[in-house]
């Protein structure tokens, strides 16, 4: 069932970033971002951005503040200090809500339901009332659509296999046409096929909507399929740069390499002083 009344999609830019001339600015914009938790410093004054409409990587070791720094940009962490404008607003701000999609490291899919039945909870948690109905449904079946699971959509979520309820997590961020996809860990546990399978549904969202996509990963060789990276270590931010930048300026041949060179780099800074 198609509406075709639904009004103009609710979360097209607006605001100041949609001026004609306006330069766009930075999806996610950080000056020295520090975030304490419990009695550590977690990050350590963090300067980054990251540009629309492509894939960020951000990758380090475990434990090295990937998950604190994303729940900083979509606004859960606590004890944030410093500047962290996303899509033009600090984070956190109401006005982002509906605007960011975010994937948790253990994204809940509810295994008593089907897919489209795990997917309507969501779009009625973030659009409610009947008069969105028309509305919902059709951003329930593009999100089932764009993750490729159009026949599986009245199976039980509990019988898909770990790839396709992977891929219901993501259809869940995808509601509403986010302008910022989130996405912590969202590979992890999967085979390689499943996994350049994802990858490449992360790079048709960026190019098919102008999305941008910021995705954390601790395993190197996803590095190589974004158009940038972040790397971190011990909550700093090694290198900010493309992967070929960042293998030409390091001379290594990959990105593995290229970050324990950096890492070598540091330790031998920080042994000097
Ligand atoms: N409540 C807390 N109190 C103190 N330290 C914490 C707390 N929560 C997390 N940490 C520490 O903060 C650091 C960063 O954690 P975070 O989950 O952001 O890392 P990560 O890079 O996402 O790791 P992983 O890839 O294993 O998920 C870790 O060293 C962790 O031990």
């Amino acid at each position: 069932m198609m509406n075709n009344k639904s009004p103009a999609a609710p979360h097209a830019p607006h605001g100041p970033e949609a001026a004609q001339d306006a330069p766009p600015t930075p999806a996610v914009l950080a000056g020295n971002v520090t975030v304490v938790r419990g009695p550590r410093t977690v990050l350590r004054g963090l300067d980054f951005t990251v540009p629309r409409g492509q894939i960020t990587g951000l990758l380090g070791p475990s434990g090295c503040g990937k998950s604190t720094l994303m729940r900083s940009v979509v606004g859960t962490q606590a004890k944030v200090t410093g500047r962290l404008d996303v899509l033009g607003h600090p984070a956190g701000a109401p006005a982002l809500r509906s605007r960011i999609g975010y994937v948790t490291q253990h994204p809940s899919v509810y295994d008593d339901l089907t897919v489209r039945q795990n997917l309507d909870y969501f779009a009625a948690v973030l659009d409610p009332g009947r008069s969105a109905a028309g509305r919902r449904h059709e951003h329930v079946t593009r999100a089932i659509d764009d993750v490729d699971l159009t026949s599986h959509a009245d199976s039980l979520a509990g019988n898909l296999s770990g790839g396709q309820r992977s891929r219901v997590s993501l259809a869940v961020a995808l509601i509403g046409a986010p302008e910022l996809l989130v996405l912590d860990e969202p590979t992890v546990g999967l085979d390689p096929v499943l996994r350049r399978d994802l990858w490449n549904l992360f790079h048709a969202i960026a190019a098919d909507r102008g999305a941008t996509l910021l995705v954390s990963s601790h395993v190197m060789d996803e590095a190589e399929r974004c158009h940038r990276l972040l790397l971190m270590r011990e909550g700093e931010i090694l290198a900010d740069d493309t992967p070929d930048a960042l293998r030409a300026r390091t001379r290594a041949e990959t990105v593995e390499a290229a970050f324990l060179h950096l890492v070598d780099q540091a330790d031998t800074r920080h042994s000097q002083h």
